[in-house]
């Protein structure tokens, strides 16, 4: 990792779904000794605190069209933008705290100006790629990955005022097991870069990563943003999420991840979302996502 220094930034989202307990997220994950475990790894750790969420927005006025609580999703990820903007500008990496996985809009859109050429791993269960037109429930946090190809409403696609924020080949998503026939759709349109979990059990995680890490390189990416939902995992190992779907990928399998991504040194930002304390078993799923993060910032086992 070519950077020294983290700052961690939460976002206490819960306005992309419905699943109350969410926004507990980033809490959970710093009870579960998040600073301690990288000051451990010896980086300077600067914890610069929670978005604000506009609470009072909650209210059906505020869905708009098949957008749940747009107004306030769209104004918190402003903020979260013009924030992971300020960390990227003062050298030091942004690890971002959900938070319901709404909040990608926001860090890629803060992210996205500082890269030519930004490479995406989409680690989770689902695609995120509907559209109001497409969503099932129209919940954001269905949504932000295809706003960040610029596809959506343009209250979500221009935060930050620019858009795309990334390129659909510069994208690898690994874990999908639950994906709506619209995002089948925009994958194939789109020709995403998709190891689902088929392509992991048949494969294997190790040639999984292999095939990613390689793929991202050969695309010439000068930065990779780590977007991870919990839920990628299996439901076994991860139970305090929204959106579970099981035979997802194992801890052990994330944890391999992980360390692939870090002797790769090709990460230069990440969010850990869907951390949900109010489904969890004792606050197992923000250790997990605490271990996962002691892996992929350089913890070796020996
Ligand atoms: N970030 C998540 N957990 N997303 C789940 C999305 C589920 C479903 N595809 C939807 O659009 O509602
Ligand atoms: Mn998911
Ligand atoms: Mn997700």
């Amino acid at each position: 990792m070519k950077f020294k220094k983290i700052s961690i930034i939460g976002v206490p989202m819960d306005l992309g779904q419905t699943r109350r307990g969410v926004d507990m997220g980033p809490s959970a994950i710093r009870y579960a000794g998040i600073v301690e475990r990288l000051e451990r790894l010896s980086y300077e750790i600067e914890d610069l605190g929670d978005i604000e969420i506009d609470r009072a927005e909650r209210s059906d006025e505020e869905n708009i069209g098949n957008l749940r609580n747009l107004k306030a999703v769209a104004e918190a990820n402003e903020r979260l933008a013009a924030k992971v903007d300020q960390v990227i500008q003062s050298g030091t990496f942004p690890l971002v705290l959900g938070g319901d996985h709404s909040i990608a809009i926001g860090s890629l859109a803060g992210i996205g100006k500082h890269y030519l050429n930004l490479g995406v791993i989409w680690y989770d269960a689902h695609g995120d790629l509907n559209t109001a037109e497409t969503s099932p429930s129209g919940n954001i946090h269905g949504m932000p990955l295809a706003v960040s190809l610029g596809i959506g409403d343009p209250r979500l696609t221009n935060i930050a005022n620019y858009t795309p924020k990334v390129k659909p080949e510069n994208i690898v998503m690994i874990g999908a097991r639950s994906l709506d026939e619209g995002e089948r759709k925009l994958i194939k349109e789109k020709g995403i870069q998709v190891f689902t979990m088929h392509e992991i059990d048949r494969l294997g995680m190790a040639k999984v990563m292999e095939n990613a890490i390689s793929y991202l390189q050969k695309r010439g990416t000068d930065g990779v943003h780590l977007s991870l939902d919990l839920d990628g995992l299996d439901p076994h190992d991860a139970p305090g999420v929204g959106t579970p779907v099981i035979g997802g990928i194992s801890y052990r399998e994330s944890h391999l991840a992980m360390e692939m991504l870090s002797e790769a040194g090709m990460i230069t930002s990440c969010e850990f979302v869907e951390v949900n304390p109010i489904l969890d078993e004792k606050n197992k799923t923000a250790n997990v996502a605490v271990a996962l993060m002691g892996s992929l910032f350089g913890e070796k086992l020996l």
